[in-house]
């Protein structure tokens, strides 16, 4: 009988803590292969501890990892030829030049990519013979992607490519990225960026305070039939206990989250009757709207409806 092979990573009941501070609680997820699958969640919420236990930097303490089938710290030795990983701090000495560590990098592997094809294709053609310490954040994040991906790995994982980017260097990461699943790569990666997992992922999984508390693709996550969202801003501070009002005022089918002291956020049917509601509530509880904006329901409020937190970097 013929098996399919096992999912890129499966992750089940994983239980990681520093002292007594529980940083993973509990996860389980599984990431399909050639997939791009983001890991979003808001700072401290585990995704670089779970990283790092995928990576064989750290052993599950409870539960078990597995990638491409393989134990990351049993089976290290099979495992780490056919794995990549971008760190969030980049992994180079600081001395070194930036070909002569991607070349370095190249040289571990049997079958690496052309060093100088990639460093052009990444944009860092020209900073070749910069010292590591002097490259900007962003070249820095691109050598770190290129040092992760140069030995031709079947899975790449990558801790928040595109921090510091700027915007034409964000796009050569995402493409790279694409490029890589076409070609038959898994990438996980996490991010704080909604629009880029939006834009990028097949899958997302969210997690906070080391759970999983959402998973799907970026159009399951973010339908609901007409839901979307009206975003209410006022010009003096809500009185107290005025999204529990707001929400009995609107009924059934309706959410109503506190963004900050002057604004709320309501998301469900985004229709006349609606809207007149809020402004009826807005009359009968003396608030002065300063402006009312419908939108459609994206990542972000959908986090925010999960976590009640903005997923600010
Ligand atoms: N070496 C460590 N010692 C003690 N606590 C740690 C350590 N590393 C992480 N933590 C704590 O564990 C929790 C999870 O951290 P982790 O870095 O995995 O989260 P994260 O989701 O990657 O956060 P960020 O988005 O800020 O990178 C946090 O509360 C963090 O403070």
């Amino acid at each position: 009988m013929l098996h399919s092979p096992a999912p890129a990573v499966a992750i089940d009941g994983l239980v990681m803590r520093y002292a007594d501070k529980v940083a993973v609680d509990g996860l389980s997820l599984v990431v399909e292969r050639a997939t791009i699958t983001a890991v979003l969640g808001p700072n401290g919420a585990g995704k670089t501890t779970t990283l790092e236990t995928c990576e064989g930097y750290r052993k599950p303490q409870q539960g078990t990892v597995r990638v491409l089938g393989l134990d990351p710290v049993r089976d290290r030795k099979d495992l780490l030829p056919r794995i990549g990983v971008m760190l969030q701090g980049g992994g180079a000495w600081s001395g070194v030049r930036a070909m002569e560590m991607l070349d370095h990098v190249a040289a571990l592997h049997a079958h690496p990519l052309d060093t100088g094809m990639l460093a052009e294709r990444l944009g860092l053609g020209d900073c070749g013979r910069t010292p590591y310490r002097r490259l900007s954040g962003g070249q820095q994040q691109r050598l770190g992607l290129a040092m992760a991906v140069v030995g031709r790995p079947e899975i790449v994982f990558v801790d928040e490519p595109t921090a510091g980017m700027d915007p034409q260097a964000r796009r050569t990461t995402w493409e790279l990225l694409e490029e890589l699943r076409g070609d038959g790569v898994t990438v996980v990666l996490t991010t704080h960026y909604m629009d880029e997992a939006e834009r990028l992922a097949d899958h997302i999984h969210i997690i906070d305070h080391g759970r999983l508390i959402a998973s799907g693709t970026p159009l399951e996550l973010t339908r609901g039939g007409a839901a979307a969202t009206i975003r209410l801003v006022v010009t003096r501070p809500f009185p107290p206990g005025s999204p529990e009002s707001l929400r009995a005022a609107l009924g059934e089918g309706t959410e109503v989250t506190q963004l900050d002291e002057l604004s709320l956020l309501v998301t469900g049917p985004a229709d006349p009757s609606t809207l007149a509601k809020v402004s009826r509530w807005c009359e009968e509880n003396d608030v002065l709207p300063e402006s009312l904006t419908l939108g459609q329901r994206n990542l972000e409020d959908v986090f925010l409806r999960l976590t009640g937190r903005e997923l600010a970097p």
